[in-house]
């Protein structure tokens, strides 16, 4: 599922853009030292053809050559500060568009970590992706570039309108009229083009999706000789995307017909209504030659206020996308008067009428689960697929809070203590035992940012993954693929739970840690756990017999209660449902090891 992609409303834009100005106020200065740097060359290059009239009007039509050197003194100067200026703008602007574009992707990340897991069950991270990277440099783009020269040739365009009229009334006005226009059809054209820019910039977020599920599921795509399926659908998606681009295209080709035509225009008009005046006398060829360069010189000003538009419009939308992850709620966040677990944390877990439903759904998965896991214990949940084992199990870590009921270790509701501390003392391993592409002391130290290389050691050996890391190149620096792809599936899992363990968690929530291994490897790796389980608490989802074999006690969760907890003997013998359930798992698995 994506998340809603509305078309940016008018208005909107603009108060996306302003919320960006927390990021700008410490580079202000910068900024307007890069503006006004502009807006001199650019003044300096609009004087140039009133010193040619001069040239013509004086020396040339008197034949007093003498008189030349200060004028050509002068436009050289003018010409060469242009240059400086214009090279000043750059200098002063690259080094606070690249730090403002920095602090908007550092932020977003940190509150990308900090959201909960329903937003990311929302988002698709390829939408995440194009809008830290993409749309990111496009506001950078728009700070260095656009926003500058939007103000600064709206300003030259006027003043050289100014000039126009100072020059000759009526070629001021022959250039106003060509000039307004444009403005009426760039403002037009601005509302079409940026409903378009908004869409290209979601469909390229899709095509992110796509390529980065492909990369990331390539065995399975390989496996079921689903590449083909997979390359279809993202040419169905870049081809909507060009479809897009190419509207944008059109959008912008129908105003650039307009950018160029009305320019020409101005000239032909001036040109007209200047012989004229020459042949009459009422003009002077210097002030004909100067009024079709200053005409000359606007036409950058005019051209570009379309296409500095567009990248102002494709600079909101950006903006808008951004602000639509940084507004997300943290919706778990720490207490503001956090309560303190005992400095030694027994672990003793317990859920007391717990109920839970998803954001949005219309039933509780947990309607209230009521469980003691007594320090040291280890309890293995078993239940039907989908009756809400890992929903329970996300609860005690607060990778989701309760909707109803409480979650206490050591008699304090986990809502109450500082997440760090509760992240400190609960410890998770996932049934997809997920790794980075870093170096294996890396992904072994991301379990506890204080673990020391003992520390490290230790956890290997407790989840027997010391001898195969030894084997590896380069020992704990040898680097692992993205997702751990060069391991076994033993390997990552016990890498997983060393992870896990390095911290000395007192509270140890493992989701099915034997899930998808051999006979073989589940061997090693149920080694291992007997291990991690020797010295804490532990809430252990269970799909496999082996798995409950572990465990002090079992919990039968069934329709979101708690049904039945004893012994895993106990309830063979006792219960029917756990029965049957247990006889389904080992169907499940047999029907597993056989295909
Ligand atoms: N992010 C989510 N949003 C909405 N519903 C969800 C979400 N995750 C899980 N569910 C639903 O909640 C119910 C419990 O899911 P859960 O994953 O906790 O079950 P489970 O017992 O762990 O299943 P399994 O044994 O197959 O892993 C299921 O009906 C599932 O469809």
């Amino acid at each position: 599922m994506t998340e809603p992609k509305d078309e940016p409303a008018r208005g909107q834009n603009l108060a996306a853009l302003r919320r960006l100005s927390p990021y700008l106020k410490p580079v202000r200065w910068r900024m307007i030292g890069s503006a006004t740097a502009v807006l001199g060359s650019m003044v300096c290059g609009l004087l140039i053809p009133l010193v040619l009239q001069r040239i013509l009007d004086g020396p040339v039509a008197s034949g007093d050559t003498s008189a030349l050197t200060w004028p050509i003194i002068l436009a050289v100067v003018l010409g060469a500060t242009e240059a400086l200026l214009f090279f000043t703008r750059r200098r002063l602007i690259s080094g606070p568009s690249t730090r403002v574009e920095a602090e908007l992707r550092e932020d977003l990340y940190r509150h990308l970590q900090r959201l909960p897991i329903s937003f990311h069950d929302r988002w698709q991270s390829g939408q995440l992706l194009s809008r830290a990277v993409s749309d990111l440099s496009t506001l950078r783009r728009f700070i260095a570039f656009a926003a500058i020269f939007l103000v600064v040739n709206s300003l030259i365009l006027v003043l050289g309108l100014g000039v126009l009229f100072v020059l000759d009334p009526v070629l001021g006005a022959i250039s106003t009229v060509c000039a307004l226009p444009l403005i009426l059809i760039s403002t037009l054209y601005e509302s079409k083009y940026s409903v378009l820019a908004r869409r290209a910039q979601d469909q390229t977020g899709d095509l992110a999706t796509t390529v980065e599920e492909s990369v990331l599921g390539i065995r399975v795509l390989k496996a079921f000789g689903r590449g083909p399926h997979l390359a279809a659908t993202f040419a169905r998606q870049a081809r909507a995307l060009r479809h897009t681009e190419l509207r944008k295209v059109h959008v912008m080709g129908l105003l650039w017909a307009a950018i160029i035509i009305l320019p020409e225009l101005a000239i032909g008009g001036l040109l007209l209504y200047g012989t004229f005046g020459i042949t009459n006398g009422t003009m002077t060829l210097g002030t004909l030659v100067a009024a079709v360069a200053v005409a000359t010189y606007l036409r950058w000003p005019t051209d570009s206020i379309g296409w500095l538009l567009a990248e102002s419009n494709q600079a909101a939308t950006a903006a808008i996308r951004y602000w639509e992850v940084r507004d997300a709620p943290v919706t778990i966040t720490g207490p503001t008067r956090p309560r303190e677990l005992p400095d030694e944390v027994t672990g003793h877990l317990r859920f007391e009428d717990v109920r839970f439903a998803y954001p949005g759904a219309d039933t509780d998965v947990l309607r209230g689960v009521t469980l003691d896991v007594r320090p040291g214990e280890t309890v293995a949940l078993v239940g039907a697929t989908g009756s809400g084992k890992t929903t329970l199990t996300a609860l005690v870590g607060r990778l989701a809070d309760v909707t109803g009921g409480r979650v206490t270790i050591d008699g304090v509701d986990v809502r109450d203590v500082d997440l760090t501390r509760l992240r400190t003392v609960v410890a998770t391993a996932f049934e997809e035992p997920v790794l980075f592409s870093a170096s294996v002391r890396e992904n072994i130290a991301l379990g506890g940012t204080d673990a020391t290389e003992q520390d490290v050691r230790q956890a290997l050996r407790v989840a027997s993954a010391d001898e195969f890391v030894d084997t590896l190149p380069w020992g704990l620096d040898t680097r692992i693929g993205e997702q751990g792809l060069s391991l076994s599936g033993g390997q990552r899992q016990r890498l997983a739970l060393a992870r896990a363990v390095v911290g000395r968690p007192s509270v140890l929530v493992l989701d099915d840690p034997l899930s998808a291994l051999d006979v073989h490897t589940e061997a090693e790796v149920e080694h291992a756990l007997r291990s991690v389980l020797a010295d804490v608490t532990a809430l252990v989802v269970a799909h496999r017999p082996s798995t409950v074999q572990l465990a002090d006690r079992v919990a039968l969760l069934v329709d979101g209660r708690i049904t039945a907890v004893g012994t895993h003997s106990d309830l063979l013998a006792d219960n029917e449902e756990y029965r049957a359930l247990l006889s389904s798992l080992d169907d499940e698995l047999r029907g597993e090891e056989v295909a």
